[in-house]
């Protein structure tokens, strides 16, 4: 396995950044610097992101409740980002999840190469990384890519045997995550006065989620490369946990990239493309990035929650009319499909009508 991946080109970032005596190779470097990266001006500010209280979201008074969907209303509407607390995980349990995903880049290679990914562009599952060789430029990072809902459709061999925690700590995250995911999409529902499962009906039955625990190394040309090129995510919403101290994080707004900053013990969460496309462009999924640090790694982890692969996705019937004629083509396994077809950006341009 470990002589297949090497022939065929899988470089770990971890390992390069051990061994490269200050070197960073040339399919990494933005030559002009990321900050002109797009010529996109970066603001020094970090973004104003809401931050949305889970408990009043879901409280029995319709008053607190209604309050709290203005604010995540505000937030959908300014960048598509927004933090959520009181969500029911403790500080201690995110610090659980963070330790063993960070285990798993601290294993012996021969290890974690019994998780690596396959070659070909749709396996993407497991150990490894997103470049490859027909892409501009590499990114700063190595992940692990896994999916954990529906559970019997979990890949395990793809799942590091020798981390006591690791089984266990992803099932409860998950689980933690699933609950949260429920509450955001029937509160999104309601915002466009649809019946409140009417997003996750849209899901399907056995709607996916996926696990990616991305590690960002320190890169001492850290000014020169990107962790995660531009992107929107092909999810319906995407959960973000963000490393401890690093941050890295960057959002497209007004043409400008700004920094999300780092709030203890929230949970950061983000529309996707097909939450858009459902949603015929009421929400819109934004477009972001990751830096990395020049001295510090970056560990993040990331739940991406999407329709069943099965399932047609399109916009919702009642949120299509005279004035909001259908914006998007109907699409299937987008998630698998369309990041191939332009992995730079917003895939999703290419689905408008
Ligand atoms: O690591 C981060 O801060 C961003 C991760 C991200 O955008 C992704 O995994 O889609
Ligand atoms: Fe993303």
């Amino acid at each position: 396995m470990e002589v297949l991946v090497e022939k065929k080109g899988f470089r770990s970032v971890q390992e390069l950044a051990l061994n490269s005596e200050n070197v960073t190779p040339d399919e990494y470097i933005y030559e002009d610097g990321v900050e002109l990266y797009d010529a996109l001006p970066f603001s020094e500010s970090n973004l104003h992101i809401t931050v949305v209280d889970i408990a009043n979201l879901t409280s029995p008074s319709t008053a607190i409740a209604q309050q709290e969907l203005q604010k995540l209303q505000s937030a959908l509407d300014s960048c598509g980002f927004f933090m959520v607390i009181n969500h029911g995980m403790t500080s201690l349990f995110l610090d659980k999840v963070r330790e063993v995903s960070r285990q798993f880049f601290e294993l012996p290679k021969e290890e974690k190469q019994k998780c690596a990914r396959g070659l070909g562009t749709t396996d993407t599952e497991g150990y490894g990384n997103d470049n490859y060789s027909d892409l501009k430029r590499n990114d700063w990072a190595d992940r692990v890519y896994l999916k954990v809902h529906p559970e019997d459709e979990r890949n395990l061999k793809l799942w590091p045997q020798k981390l006591n925690d690791f089984r266990n700590t992803t099932q409860q995250y998950t689980e933690c995550v699933l609950q949260l995911y429920e509450v955001i999409l029937r509160a999104m529902s309601k915002l466009v006065n649809l019946e409140e499962d009417c997003f996750q009906k849209e899901c399907g039955e056995r709607a996916a989620t996926y696990m990616r625990i991305n590690y960002y190394p320190p890169c001492p040309k850290a000014d020169h490369v990107l962790g995660l090129k531009v992107h929107s995510d092909p999810s319906t919403i995407t959960i973000l946990l963000q490393d401890k101290e690093v941050e890295g994080l960057q959002v497209l707004k007004d043409n400008k990239w700004f920094k999300v900053p780092i709030v203890p013990d929230t949970l950061l969460i983000n529309v996707g493309d097909q939450m858009e496309i459902m949603s015929n462009g009421i929400f819109q999924s934004p477009v972001h990035r990751a830096v990395v640090d020049s001295e510090k790694e970056r560990l993040t982890v990331v739940m991406t929650c999407r329709p069943n692969s099965e399932k047609e996705v399109k916009p919702i019937d009642k949120l299509v009319n005279e004035s909001r004629p259908v914006l998007y083509k109907t699409v299937k396994d987008y998630a698998i499909l369309y990041p191939k077809i332009s992995p730079y950006g917003r895939p999703i341009d290419q689905c408008k009508i």
